[in-house]
C-alpha cells in the first residue's frame, strides 16, 4: 500500500467513525424524542381522562353570592366599595371586616359593576386578580415571586434554550398580570413586610423593575423584549383591593395611607338567618323556620351559616328528603362543635347597679357590655374591688411593647375621683365593680357607664334598663367622646335598649337615624344620671345630692 493510499483509507476510516458517531447522536435524539413523545401522549390520554370526569358543581359554589344582592348586610361597605372603584377615577382600597362576611364575595363582584360604568377607566377585558396574601411567598434570590414577577436565571435548572444562550428570562408576577384591571390580595396583612414595600413601590411608580446579575445591555444574544423589560419594567398599572381580618391599627400605616378603607362589619343574627335560607333555596332544599333560628344562633358569620347549610343539605340528600329538618342543624351543630352565639340582651326590668355600656372591638363589632357594682355601707374607709377584667395588659406595637395597669382598671379609679368630685361619699362604701361575660373593655369609654353604676349602687336608685350608655368621662365629669358610636348603638338596638346616650362632641348625626333607638348626645355626667336612673328612693338609703361639677 503506497502513501495516499494510506492518506485515503485513514481519511475514509476516520469519515466513517465520524460518519457513525453523528447517526448514532442522531438515533439517539431520535429514540428520545420518540419515548418523549410517547411519554407526552400517555400523560395527554391520563389528562383527557382526567377532565372527562367531573362531579356536580360543589354545594359552595352553588351558593356563591352571583350579585350584590345576594350579600347580606353589607349594604353600605358595597356602597363605599363602588363609589371607590366603580367611577372614572378609581382608587386602592383595603376592606376591613371579620372572616367569612362577604368580603371577597363583594370584591369578585367589583370588577364587573365598574365596567357597567361608560366613564370606568377599566376596558371590557380588564382582568381580576386574585392572590392570597398567606401563600404569597417569595424566594429572598428573586428566583420565585408571585406577587411582584422574578427572574429565571440561565443557571437555574430547565432555563431552556434561552438557558443555554444565558439569556435571563422575565416572568411576570401577579401585579403584571392584574395591569389595567383589579389586583384582590386576601388577607393582605399576611404579607411579608419586603413584599408589602415591594408592593408600595409598585403602587407609586405603576410599573415594576426586575433585576438580574446575568442581564447586560451589551449582551447582543439578549432578545430586544428582554431588553426592553430590563430597561423600561414591565407595566403594573392596577387598583388594588386588600381586604383583611385584622383592625387597620394592625395594617402597615404606609399602605393606608395609599388606600380607601371600607369596613365590612359583622352579620347580625336575623341576617344570618336569611344568609342560611338562600343557601338553602340555591340548593333547592326547603329548611323549616325553626331550623334556621338554630343556625343563626349557632354561627358567627356567612360562610358557617352556608356550610352548616350545606352539611345537613348533604344529610337530608342521603335520606332522601327535600326538606332539612331541625334535627339535621342540631346534629351538623354538634358535629362541629360549634358553640352558641353570647345573646347580650337588656335585662327584664331596671336594677340596682346594673348598667348597659357599650363597648366595641375588632374593626367593627359593637357589643353591649354588661357592668354591675354594688355598695357595702361600712365603718371603716371604703375598699374598692375590681373583678371581671384583666389587672394588666400590654400595649404598643412589635417595635415597642409595653405592660400597663388595665384600661378599665384605671378607668375606674377615673370614676371614683369624678364621684368624690360629685360629692358622693364613695369612701364610706366598700364598692364592688363586676364585668361579668368576658366582653373585651377598652377602659376609657366605659367611665361614664361605670359612673352609673356606682352612684347607682351607692344611692340605691335603679337604672332604666332599656338605656345604653358609652362615653369616657373627664375628671370633672364631663362627657368626652369615644370611638365606634354607629356600631354601639346598633348593638345597643338590636340587645333590645331604646335609648343610647352618648357623648354631645361625638355629634354623629348617622347614629341618629337607627331605626328603634333613640340616641340622646349629652355633656355631662350629670345630665346623664337624671336621663338614666329611675325616678324613686330607697327609704334604706339616704339619696346623696349631685352638685353641678364645674367643667
Ligand atoms: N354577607 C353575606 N351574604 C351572603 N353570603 C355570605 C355573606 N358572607 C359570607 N357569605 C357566604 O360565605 C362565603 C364566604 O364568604 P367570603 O369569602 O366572601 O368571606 P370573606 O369575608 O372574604 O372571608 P375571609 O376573610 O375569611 O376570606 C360566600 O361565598 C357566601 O356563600
Amino acid at each position: 500500500m503506497d502513501f495516499t493510499s494510506l492518506i485515503m483509507f485513514v481519511q475514509v476510516f476516520f469519515g466513517i467513525v465520524i460518519g457513525l458517531y453523528f447517526w448514532n447522536l442522531l438515533k439517539n435524539q431520535r429514540t428520545q424524542r420518540v419515548s418523549v413523545d410517547r411519554e407526552s401522549r400517555k400523560e395527554m390520554h391520563q389528562l383527557q381522562k382526567l377532565r372527562s370526569i367531573s362531579l356536580n358543581e360543589p354545594l359552595a359554589e352553588k351558593v356563591r353570592p352571583l350579585t350584590f344582592a345576594d350579600i347580606i348586610g353589607q349594604d353600605e361597605g358595597i356602597r363605599s366599595l363602588e363609589a371607590a372603584l366603580c367611577g372614572p377615577n378609581p382608587q386602592h382600597v383595603l376592606v376591613y371586616g371579620p372572616p367569612g362576611v362577604g368580603k371577597t364575595a363583594a370584591a369578585r363582584l367589583i370588577m364587573e359593576k365598574a365596567k357597567m360604568n361608560g366613564g370606568s377607566p377599566f376596558l371590557g377585558d380588564a382582568p381580576f386578580i386574585e392572590l392570597d396574601g398567606t401563600t404569597a411567598r417569595f424566594d429572598e434570590r428573586g428566583i420565585a415571586d408571585p406577587l411582584i414577577g422574578s427572574v429565571h436565571d440561565p443557571i437555574y435548572q430547565g432555563a431552556g434554550s434561552m438557558g443555554q444562550a444565558g439569556i435571563p428570562q422575565p416572568k411576570p408576577g401577579a401585579i403584571t398580570k392584574a395591569h389595567g384591571g383589579m389586583l384582590f390580595i386576601d388577607e393582605i396583612g399576611e404579607l411579608h413586610p419586603i413584599q408589602l414595600n415591594k408592593l408600595l413601590k409598585v403602587l407609586e411608580d405603576r410599573k415594576v423593575f426586575l433585576e438580574s446579575a446575568y442581564y447586560s445591555e451589551e449582551n447582543t444574544s439578549i432578545p430586544t423584549h428582554v431588553h426592553d423589560i430590563f430597561q423600561n419594567g414591565l407595566p403594573a398599572d392596577f387598583r388594588l383591593i386588600g381586604a383583611t381580618t385584622r383592625t387597620p391599627e394592625e395594617i402597615s400605616p404606609a399602605i393606608r395611607s395609599r388606600c380607601l378603607e371600607v369596613f365590612f362589619r359583622p352579620l347580625k343574627q336575623k341576617e344570618l338567618s336569611t344568609v342560611a335560607k338562600s343557601a338553602s333555596e340555591r340548593l333547592n332544599m326547603h329548611i323549616e323556620e325553626q331550623g334556621l333560628e338554630t343556625v343563626s344562633s349557632y354561627v358567627k358569620n356567612g360562610r358557617e351559616a352556608v356550610n352548616t347549610v350545606q352539611i345537613a343539605a348533604g344529610l337530608a340528600t342521603t335520606e332522601e328528603r327535600e326538606s332539612i329538618n331541625v334535627s339535621d342543624i342540631e346534629w351538623v351543630v354538634h358535629a362541629s362543635r360549634l358553640s352558641r352565639r353570647p345573646e347580650k340582651n337588656i335585662h327584664p326590668e331596671p336594677v340596682v347597679g346594673r348598667v348597659n355600656g357599650l363597648a366595641v372591638y375588632g374593626p367593627d363589632l359593637g357589643m353591649l357590655l354588661e357592668i354591675e357594682a354594688t355598695a357595702q355601707e361600712t365603718s371603716g374607709e371604703g375598699m374598692l374591688t375590681v373583678t371581671g377584667i384583666a389587672e394588666e395588659e400590654n400595649a404598643g406595637n412589635e417595635m415597642r411593647s409595653i405592660r400597663r395597669k388595665s384600661m378599665a382598671r384605671s378607668s375606674v379609679d377615673n370614676v371614683m375621683t369624678v364621684l368624690r368630685h360629685l360629692r358622693v361619699p364613695v369612701e364610706r362604701y366598700d364598692i364592688h365593680v363586676n364585668f361579668p361575660g368576658g366582653t373585651p373593655i377598652d377602659g376609657p369609654s366605659a367611665g361614664a357607664a361605670i359612673a352609673t353604676a356606682i352612684y347607682s349602687a351607692v344611692n340605691q336608685r335603679k337604672v332604666k334598663n332599656d338605656a345604653a350608655i358609652t362615653g369616657e368621662l373627664s375628671i370633672w365629669g364631663r362627657l368626652k367622646p369615644v370611638g365606634g358610636v354607629p356600631s354601639k348603638v346598633a348593638a345597643a338596638q338590636e340587645a333590645g335598649a331604646t335609648h343610647a346616650f352618648i357623648p354631645a362632641d361625638n355629634d354623629e348625626t348617622v347614629v341618629h337615624q337607627v331605626e328603634g333607638i333613640t340616641v340622646k348626645p349629652l355633656n355631662t355626667l350629670n345630665e346623664l344620671f337624671s336621663n338614666v336612673l329611675v325616678e324613686e328612693m330607697d327609704m334604706n338609703r339616704q339619696g346623696v345630692p349631685v352638685t353641678e361639677s364645674s367643667s
